[in-house]
């Protein structure tokens, strides 16, 4: 089925007028915010939402709504420019910029994958994705994630999971026991697999990241992991030779202590997503927690750290 999609960008004096009237002639309506509102508005805000800067108009909102393709769009565009003409209310009607589309419903799951192409994470990981499993040409010493991320983070292009699966190249050995701390696409579980580790737990909090790692585990011919739902490392009583956790500097911060209780001595904890303004933070916390810290990496404004619990 195809949606006819009618985004309104204006200023935000104007939004209490047309999400009423929006939302009177369509099933729903939804509103973004310029990246300015959403820092003035929300603590914390570069920790929360710095992953898709893009994703923010550039007028200071943007509403948007959706009709079926049975209903007359150019009907609703009319009905749109006269109640603007007729408002008097409204302000810098001139600023106000209306932009029509039609989105296929398929293309929501599948556009993405015109985007995600084979690519080189490191010296020996390469992502593949399922639909170019058979037209690519693989070294003798490559590692091969093969990969449909679905709706769940970590397709290896994002340089927090790529830094990660450089640590993992390194450090994991046959013999580790490994938990992947909020597993996203389960890739790092994957390029751990990869290192001959077998003794592996992923988990995550979100129901469908924890179905795309399931799915891409098996595609992988991975058995054997338990993966299971589970908020950061509360309830955990195994013990551990690496943790890993690629999520936010603020949900690290909270797991730092659980991290160096569920490692042996001698074990590794493998953090990212941290952005480089909370560098310091991270690694203050980490040192006074009993981590020395052996490695740090570094791409575009992000940071992955390698720790370990000392003997
Ligand atoms: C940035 S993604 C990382 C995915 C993958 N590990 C990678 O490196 O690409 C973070 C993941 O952590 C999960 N997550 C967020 N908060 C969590 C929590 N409190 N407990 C467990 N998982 C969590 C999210 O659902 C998401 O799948």
């Amino acid at each position: 089925m195809n949606w006819h999609k009618i985004s309104i960008n204006t200023s935000v004096e104007n939004e209490e007028m047309l999400t009423e009237f929006l939302t009177d002639i369509s099933n729903g309506i939804s509103v973004d915010y310029s990246m300015d509102i959403m820092k003035s508005g929300v603590e914390d805000f570069d920790n929360k939402f710095r992953l898709n800067p893009d994703d923010y108009p550039e007028s200071d909102i943007r509403l948007t709504v959706y009709f079926d393709e049975s209903v007359s769009v150019d009907q609703k565009l009319a009905q749109i420019r006269t109640f603007i003409e007729e408002t008097k209310s409204l302000v810098d009607k001139d600023d106000i910029n209306i932009t029509q589309d039609v989105v296929k419903e398929t293309d929501w799951e599948n556009e993405w994958k015109k985007y995600f192409h084979s690519f080189r994470v490191s010296e020996t990981f390469m992502i593949v994705p399922s639909w170019e499993l058979d037209d690519h040409e693989i070294k003798a010493d490559d590692r091969l994630i093969k990969l449909d991320p679905g709706m769940a983070f970590g397709t290896g292009d994002h340089p927090t999971t790529s830094m990660c699966l450089k640590f993992i190249e390194k450090i994991v050995k046959p013999e580790d026991k490994i938990i992947d701390v909020g597993t996203g696409s389960g890739i790092l579980t994957i390029g751990s697999h990869l290192m001959g580790a077998r003794d592996l737990t992923a988990t995550d909090i979100d129901e469908l990241s924890l179905k795309v790692a399931r799915e891409n585990l098996k595609l992988n011919d991975i058995d054997g992991v338990e993966v299971r739902s589970s908020d950061l490392l509360k309830n955990e009583t195994r013990k551990y030779t690496i943790v890993m956790a690629n999520i936010l500097a603020h949900v690290i911060e909270m797991m730092i202590t659980d991290a160096y209780n569920c490692l042996i001595p001698g074990g590794h904890f493998i953090s990212s997503g941290i952005i480089v303004e909370k560098k310091e933070d991270i690694l203050t916390k980490l040192e006074s927690a009993g981590f020395t810290v052996l490695e740090l990496l570094e791409d575009n404004g992000w940071i992955s750290i390698l720790a370990k619990k000392e003997d």
